[in-house]
């Protein structure tokens, strides 16, 4: 299928001065695999840029060219408005890369080894210490950092690793699917991170095939599959592909039909529907109209239960793929 671009999309040709990231037409082949195939987004400053696709879609293939470690066959990458590349090595201060795979050292301590990469990335001194305890305090380690890095858990181990894409104080943090396989503590405090660092003005590009964790955390996502980013937007313009709205819908003794007509009157209510003994109610954000709906309905129905169904991007992504978005 043809890439819907929707609204501000993630096409380079929209692309601005405060834009941090800017990805042209890049296509990777392995072999006979395009395991990318023309793709072109732009992240701006305090933007979080979300890649949502299943396994084997190219999300990994794609930020491993942005972080200059993969040559693309074609097309071209700028970070800061300098050019990346396998052999740019200045560039690259601006990129922080947090792997799905750990870099760490298991016998040193959390801060040890904040304390060995910051010095990698020649820190010293004051500087050095400040900015170790900072990162600690981003990643919500710094009470543990004490405890040696092999008795940590999984999730603070991903952590550690994002602290460490911290420490030079890059302008785009790449994270590939940090929450994978992480108790759900670590999940929150590594999403709240995320949430704290594009408030402080970072770029970041977040690749997942956790639909909840792009609508939460991306203010833009690209749906990516086979390579190809099928379609881009905001979370809403992303929902609007599929033409449909929210439903609610009320359960009660009472005149369903009365209450149907008085639901009618809502602001943002489609149509109200009386289906066997339920009021189905069509509206263009049901939680906003919610409580109105609640009020009209009431005065014809005794309400037992209502239920708000939303859609959401897996269905965006059914839509575009014809297939689940979870494996
Ligand atoms: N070095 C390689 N050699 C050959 N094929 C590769 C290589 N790296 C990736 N691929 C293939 O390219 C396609 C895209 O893989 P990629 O890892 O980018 O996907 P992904 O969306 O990140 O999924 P995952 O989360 O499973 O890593 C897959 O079919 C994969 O098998």
């Amino acid at each position: 299928m043809a890439a819907e671009r929707v609204g501000d999309i993630a096409g380079a040709e929209t692309s601005s001065d405060q834009d941090v990231l800017v990805v042209t037409d890049v296509e990777r082949r392995f072999g006979d695999l395009t395991a990318v195939d023309g793709v072109s987004l732009a992240i701006r400053q305090g933007e979080t840029f979300g890649l949502l696709g299943p396994n084997g879609a190219g999300k990994t293939t794609t930020i491993t060219m942005i972080a200059g470690l993969l040559a693309p066959n074609r097309g071209s990458i700028t970070v800061a408005g300098e050019r990346i590349g396998p052999s740019a090595v200045a560039v690259k201060r601006h990129i922080g890369l947090v792997p799905q795979d750990l870099a760490l050292y298991p016998d040193l301590k959390g801060r040890e080894n904040l304390r060995y990469f910051a010095r990698l990335q020649g820190l010293r001194g004051a500087d050095l210490k400040h900015r170790v305890d900072e990162v600690l305090d981003v990643v919500g380690l710094s009470d543990r950092a004490k405890d040696p890095v092999k008795e940590y858990s999984g999730g603070m181990k991903r952590r550690l690793n994002i602290a460490v894409g911290l420490l030079h104080r890059p302008s785009l943090l790449i994270l590939d699917e940090p929450t994978v396989g992480v108790d759900p503590q670590s999940r929150n405090a590594i999403l709240e991170s995320v949430e704290a660092l594009s408030g402080e003005g970072m770029a970041v590009l977040y690749t997942t095939h956790y639909m909840e964790e792009a609508e939460r955390l991306c203010d833009r996502i690209a749906i990516i599959d086979s390579g190809r980013i099928q379609a881009a937007g905001t979370r809403s313009e992303l929902i609007r592909l599929l033409g449909s709205s929210d439903q609610v819908r009320l359960t009660g003794a009472g005149d369903l039909r009365a209450a149907a007509g008085a639901v009618t009157q809502v602001r943002g209510v489609e149509h109200a529907d009386v289906v066997d003994t339920e009021l189905l109610v069509t509206a263009t954000d049901a939680p906003s109209a919610l409580a109105a709906i609640v009020t009209a309905a009431s005065n014809h129905l005794e309400l037992a239960d209502v239920e708000i169904t939303r859609p959401d991007l897996e269905q965006v992504f059914l839509h575009l793929t014809g297939k689940a978005l979870r494996d």
